[in-house]
């Protein structure tokens, strides 16, 4: 029997895809999007995942993956990216997936994106602090918010990047200088501390994670995380002793990982599923669902006199479209918090004066 021309038109489309050269990369020859049946037009948004090979981007890309709210993702790094793109794009849930790799490819990475997660820069070793990757990091984060000023200026941006505490204030002063600056979409994620603290909570009180709510305010880095152990839902009580233990071990959860590992690197499974959960939340409020309540840090003086702090915000349309205050605090709480806005205004004052100097 003869193939008619469709056959052929299918097998043509099939033995494109088995050749590596032929992935859905940028620039690539073979495979171009006009061949590709899916052209990611089903009903979605469009998120870039910037530093998508790395330890964090790797599973974050596969959860994005697997989001029903993704119509398109875009997997970005400077290294790699073909093969987690190659991996990814196997995976039959709706979004397309597409890849980009090195600098050339950012602005076609980042161009339409609804959303854009950062988790791109390198991460602590036992010793350091979060602090101390400020002088690789702080010039790949500008470098990645001067792509998407130009690029995508109306994106929701969530910065995973740390020291998040100075990363966020410079992706603030880029997003100024350029003149597309909206506070409402520049999202620190500082979501693995209310995860961590979840599951912490849990644990002394003997129920499930998942019915444990603690808001953690402040900022990303030691004693700017700040628990409020307070105000945790369901309302229940601990000793001085466990909010002791417990604040301790959320504040250096991050250490925690580091020493564990060893040197090879920093909570990435556990901050995946936190930026997913976080960027999973953006897109529901982008969509217009309501009471969509989550921690980020943020440009806000509602909270304090710092121009960034980390605290609960409402998630809508346009980002965080409303921020709110911390609630009644106990002395614990109000000692911890003077201590976090000490260390976050040098660690804020380091950031902008990055880009303004
Ligand atoms: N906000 C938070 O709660 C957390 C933040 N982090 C931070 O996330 C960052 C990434 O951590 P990992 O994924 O474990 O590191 P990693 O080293 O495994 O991956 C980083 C990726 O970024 C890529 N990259 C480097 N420069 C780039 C550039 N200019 N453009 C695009 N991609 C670039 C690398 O090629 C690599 O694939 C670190 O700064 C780490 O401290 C980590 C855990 C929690
Ligand atoms: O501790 C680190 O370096 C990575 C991080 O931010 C965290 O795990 O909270």
């Amino acid at each position: 029997m003869q193939p008619t021309a469709e056959v052929n038109q299918r097998i043509a489309r099939i033995s494109a895809h088995l050749h590596p050269s032929n992935l859905q990369m940028e620039g690539s020859s073979g495979l171009k999007r006009a061949n590709c049946r899916a052209k990611g037009g089903a009903p979605g948004f469009k998120v870039a995942i910037l530093g998508a090979a790395g330890g964090i981007g790797q599973p974050l890309a596969m959860l994005m993956k697997m989001n029903p709210l993704v119509s398109v993702l875009h997997l970005y790094d400077v290294v790699n990216a073909p093969g987690v793109t190659a991996d990814v794009s196997h995976m039959d849930t709706g979004a397309v997936v597409r890849g980009f790799l090195g600098q050339p490819q950012l602005e076609n990475a980042l161009a339409g994106m609804d959303l854009v997660i950062i988790p791109a820069g390198v991460p602590r070793k036992p010793g350091m602090t979060r602090d101390d990757l400020f002088k690789i990091n702080a010039g790949i984060v500008k470098t990645l918010c001067e792509g998407i000023a130009k690029c995508c200026p109306h994106a929701i941006v969530n910065l995973i990047s740390n020291p998040v505490n100075s990363t966020v204030p410079i992706a603030a002063e880029v997003f100024k200088k350029a003149g597309t600056f909206d506070p409402k979409r520049l999202l620190g994620v500082t979501t693995l501390d209310v995860v961590r603290a979840n599951t912490f909570v849990a644990e002394v009180l003997g129920v499930d994670p998942r019915e444990v709510s603690v808001p953690v305010v402040g900022g990303h880095a030691g004693v700017t995380i700040l628990p409020l152990l307070s105000q945790v839902k369901p309302p229940c009580s601990f000793t001085p002793e466990e909010i002791n233990i417990l604040t301790d071990r959320i504040q250096n959860g991050g250490t925690e990982v580091v020493e564990a590992k060893a040197g090879t690197g920093s909570a990435t499974l556990s901050m995946a599923y936190a930026a997913a959960k976080f960027a999973d939340a953006c897109l529901r409020g982008l969509r217009g669902d309501a009471g969509i309540v989550e921690c980020s840090f943020v440009t806000s003086q509602v909270v304090t006199e710092l121009p960034f702090f980390a605290t609960k915000v409402r998630l809508g349309r346009t980002g965080a479209e409303e921020i709110f205050p911390l609630g009644p605090l106990n002395e614990y709480e109000r000692v911890g918090l003077e201590k976090a806005k000490k260390e976050l205004a040098v660690s804020i004052e380091k950031g902008t004066s990055f880009i303004r100097k």
